[in-house]
């Protein structure tokens, strides 16, 4: 089991109606590796990881976290897997009706049934992770920046000092620096827990600064895996267009056919 990968989605089938989404995604991420899931808009990043998460149940195929099947899997089961992983959210998804403090400690309290005064100090320490001082802590998410409020659920989604972090578009919303200085505090969080982690994004400046490995998904299937390295070299005509940004190529010569 100690050798098996830690998210391994296999043969991944998932539509909506007559709609075919994912149609036979593999990927494997190994522990303490970084993957990164690009693609273009629709192309079902956010589908592969809401059927990770359990959000959304495959056609077919298997998902398994810690080589433990997830499809099909009762609540223990789930439970099991999300009480080992921290998610940062599109949109950071703070409680507004809950100090930044408590936002943090959120899943030590509500899940782990840390003690208050406990998870308290877990939560100063976790905010300090992301460079953010103590008298934030009182605040409201409503009254900080967006770049604040993604500082706050990264520190969330590393407080329970998880084996497996979730990304979704973590630099979406925010602007170039403060995007920056999201995915430096990404790598660093990522890296000071070992955790493994999957990010879905379509920004590739931050993939290739958070992964390992870049995932390339594209109808419906990863069309190219391999080491950020060897993105810029790829003879992918798809990945260059995708990763150039160029309006001409196969990728728009599919959507004059749609
Ligand atoms: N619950 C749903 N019901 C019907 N169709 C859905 C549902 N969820 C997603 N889709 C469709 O699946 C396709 C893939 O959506 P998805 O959100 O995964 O794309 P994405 O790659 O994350 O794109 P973006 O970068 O724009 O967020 C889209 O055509 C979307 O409309």
């Amino acid at each position: 089991m100690s050798n098996s990968p830690k998210i391994s989605l296999t043969d991944l089938h998932k539509g909506f109606g007559t709609k075919k989404v994912l149609q036979g995604v593999n990927l494997d991420v190994a522990a303490g590796e970084s993957v990164a899931i690009i693609g273009g808009s629709g192309t079902g990043k956010s589908v592969t990881l809401k059927c990770v998460l359990g959000l959304l149940t495959p056609d077919s195929g298997s998902v398994k976290i810690d080589g433990v099947e997830m499809v099909g899997a009762g609540r223990n089961a789930q439970d099991a897997m999300l009480a080992k992983t921290g998610m940062l959210f599109q949109g950071a998804a703070l409680f507004d009706s809950l100090p930044v403090w408590e936002n943090v400690a959120f899943g030590l309290i509500e899940g782990q049934g840390t003690d208050r005064k406990k998870a308290y100090d877990i939560a100063i320490a976790r905010l300090a992770d992301v460079g953010l001082g103590a008298e934030m802590a009182d605040m409201s998410p409503a009254s900080l920046s967006g770049g604040m409020q993604k500082r706050v659920g990264l520190a969330r989604a590393i407080a329970t000092q998880p084996e497996i972090l979730f990304f979704d578009e973590p630099t979406t919303g925010i602007d170039p620096i403060m995007g920056d200085v999201i995915n430096d505090l990404i790598v660093k969080c990522t890296r000071e827990l070992g955790a493994c982690a999957l990010t879905i994004t379509h920004d590739m400046a931050s993939a290739r600064k958070i992964a390992d490995r870049i995932a390339f998904l594209y109808q419906g299937k990863i069309i190219w895996d391999g080491p950020v390295a060897d993105v810029e070299n790829s003879d992918n005509p798809y990945l260059q267009q995708f990763i150039s940004g160029n309006t001409e190529g196969p990728l728009d010569l599919d959507l004059k056919h749609l």
